[in-house]
């Protein structure tokens, strides 16, 4: 596939970082995605909307081959991060997930140091080559995820004894260590209450300026918020994406104008 371009609403147009075509994917005998094909561009949110059980979530597992580790599930289709086959089976995975983060619903942080939370994936991936240059890269992590202030005394204090939005931004933090080029949210704030909620839209609008991000999210707020592009998924298919303005506003699909509508969802 050429590489190409796509215009967010907020600038000019910007490169496609990944390109999914006919992606289909089942669990078991049972097909959960039709043929979703779109182009992700970078430096700019692209949130994945619709209802409950729709495949939003299906979807972004595509994108750093999480449904590997799903027993029956299968893709088919064709995924490119920057013209490489996500799907190749010479790719390492490893370092693909390294490329392409992930943030989960709930947050996960080690049973570790905050420290270590942020050190472990630079270490496994030889990206430092001193303590010094350790230091710099947890420093930096925690720095572009806004939670530098409130932990820098107690670096070497449990993760898991932060706050929720706390360890959120720990867990977003864990995933920049690693430099990727995509971070994919699921969800990242329904954990969260409405203050960490506001702090993780906030960071993630400061990460687009250097990350392709894709988001799953239940809220259509939280869409219009964050996202530069919006896709409206539904009962596998997805039905429309473009411009989160256009979509919000004059959507072309009668589904989608029906689900921002609040007329099922
Ligand atoms: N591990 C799994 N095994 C079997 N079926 C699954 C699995 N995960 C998801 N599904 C099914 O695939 C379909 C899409 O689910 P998915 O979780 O991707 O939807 P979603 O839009 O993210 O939903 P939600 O908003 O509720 O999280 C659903 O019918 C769901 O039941």
């Amino acid at each position: 596939m050429k590489s190409s371009t796509i215009r967010t609403p907020d600038a000019e147009a910007r490169p496609v970082r990944v390109k999914a075509r006919e992606v289909c994917v089942f669990y078991g005998p049972k097909q959960a995605l039709f043929d979703v094909s779109i182009d992700i561009p970078e430096k700019a949110v692209t949130a994945f909307i619709g209802p409950s059980g729709c495949g939003k979530s299906t979807f972004l597992r595509c994108l750093n081959r999480m449904n590997d580790t799903i027993e029956g599930a299968r893709v088919t289709g064709r995924i490119e991060l920057d013209g490489d086959d996500v799907y190749d089976a010479s790719l390492d995975v490893v370092e693909l997930r390294a490329r392409v983060g992930m943030v989960f619903q709930k947050p996960n942080p080690f049973p570790k140091s905050i420290y270590e939370n942020i050190a472990y994936g630079p270490r496994i991936h030889g990206l430092a080559s001193s303590k010094a240059d350790m230091d710099g890269i947890v420093e930096s992590s925690l720095q572009k995820a806004s939670l530098w202030d409130e932990v820098k005394d107690r670096l070497q204090e449990p993760g898991t004894g932060l706050s929720g939005g706390q360890q959120q931004r720990l867990c977003i933090a864990r995933a920049i260590a690693v430099s990727p080029e995509v971070i994919l949210m699921d969800e990242p704030c329904s954990a969260l209450d409405p203050i960490a909620t506001a702090k993780i839209e906030e960071l993630i609008d400061e990460l687009r300026e250097n990350y392709t991000i894709a988001i799953v999210t239940h809220s259509m707020q939280q869409a219009a918020r964050v996202s530069q592009r919006t896709a409206f998924f539904h009962l596998g298919n997805l039905v429309e994406e473009g411009p989160t303005d256009q979509i919000f506003t004059s959507p072309a699909e009668k589904r989608t104008q029906d689900y921002i509508t609040g007329r099922f969802g």
